[in-house]
């Protein structure tokens, strides 16, 4: 197995963490309902961070917050110093190509061949000749650990667990600083969900990549993350209460505080189970 390499309590030194992404006090509503709400996060450049909490409480629009594709309601991100909501359309653009996207279902294009598939991100920003096209997609298929024949086949021809390779290969063509990943092991077997773990560890070990994990599989949280989020539902915290219940290292998680961090961590369902009976009476 591979060695995480940044540990989440390394990255408190004197010199100062160098910070990739920051969250001032970030809140998003839809339809007048508070989903984030004083959200004030900054994650480090090269750190792998996993975001957990149940159903509902926002990961995902958390994450899309982060990378641009929802604007907070209130408050900002920055990346790289640089407010989201100050750059130009181009500016915009151009930061969007430093990140890489691996979406829960790979969202590949089914018409599309798996080297045109992967392909696609080169494509629509650089100018590349098709040998070089081919040759980057070729290395990619082999970092993710797929045979080079599949370049030739299409989505449908492929099991789940190869089109969320795939779905990485095509995340990481244009070598991104920033990597968001949306339940990246969903709907697989858990041999290939530790093949995905692995792959997640490994790219970080290739190069220096940040990480955004947002996913419900504790295995994936404990096993590629430095530094682990969890965020609870809005509605149910008191006015007071951060909506980020947890922000610590994977092995502090089993020990946290907080009963309802502990009572997530561990699969118990604990009040949980009276507010749902609750919330079917009213
Ligand atoms: N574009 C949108 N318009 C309206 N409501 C939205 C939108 N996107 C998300 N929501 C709502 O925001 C809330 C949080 O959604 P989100 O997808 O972030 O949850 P999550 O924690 O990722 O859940 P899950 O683990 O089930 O994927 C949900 O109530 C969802 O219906």
């Amino acid at each position: 197995m591979l060695e995480k390499e940044n540990d989440y309590e390394s990255h408190s030194l004197e010199s100062g963490p160098d910070v990739l992404v920051d969250c001032e006090n970030v809140g998003v509503s839809f339809h007048h309902q508070l989903i984030l709400a004083g959200i004030d996060v900054s994650v480090l450049r090269g750190q792998t961070v996993a975001v957990i909490g149940e159903s509902g409480c926002g990961k995902t629009v958390f994450m899309k917050t982060i990378v641009g594709l929802v604007a907070p309601t209130v408050g900002s991100v920055s990346f790289e110093g640089q407010r989201l909501s100050e750059m130009s359309l181009m500016q915009l653009t151009q930061t969007r190509k430093r990140f890489g996207f691996v979406f829960q279902n790979a969202a590949l294009f089914d018409s599309m061949s798996i080297l045109e598939n992967i392909a696609f991100p080169l494509r629509q920003n650089e100018e590349v000749s098709d040998s070089d096209v081919r040759d980057r997609v070729m290395q990619l298929l082999s970092e993710v650990g797929l045979p080079a024949e599949v370049a030739r086949k299409y989505p449908a021809e492929l099991s789940g667990g190869m089109r969320k390779r795939v779905g990485l290969a095509r995340a990481l063509i244009l070598r991104p600083e920033l990597v968001v990943y949306d339940e990246p092991t969903t709907g697989l077997d858990p041999i290939m969900s530790d093949v995905i773990n692995e792959l997640i560890l490994e790219t970080r070990r290739r190069y220096p990549v940040t990480s955004i994990v947002v996913t419900h599989d504790m295995h994936t949280a404990r096993k590629v993350a430095d530094r682990v989020l969890m965020f609870y539902p809005r509605r149910r915290l008191q006015p007071d209460e951060s909506q980020v219940l947890f922000d610590g290292s994977p092995s502090d998680l089993e020990h946290a505080e907080d009963r309802r961090v502990r009572q997530f961590v561990r699969g118990e369902a604990g009040e949980r189970l009276r507010e749902i009976s609750l919330e079917s009476e009213a």
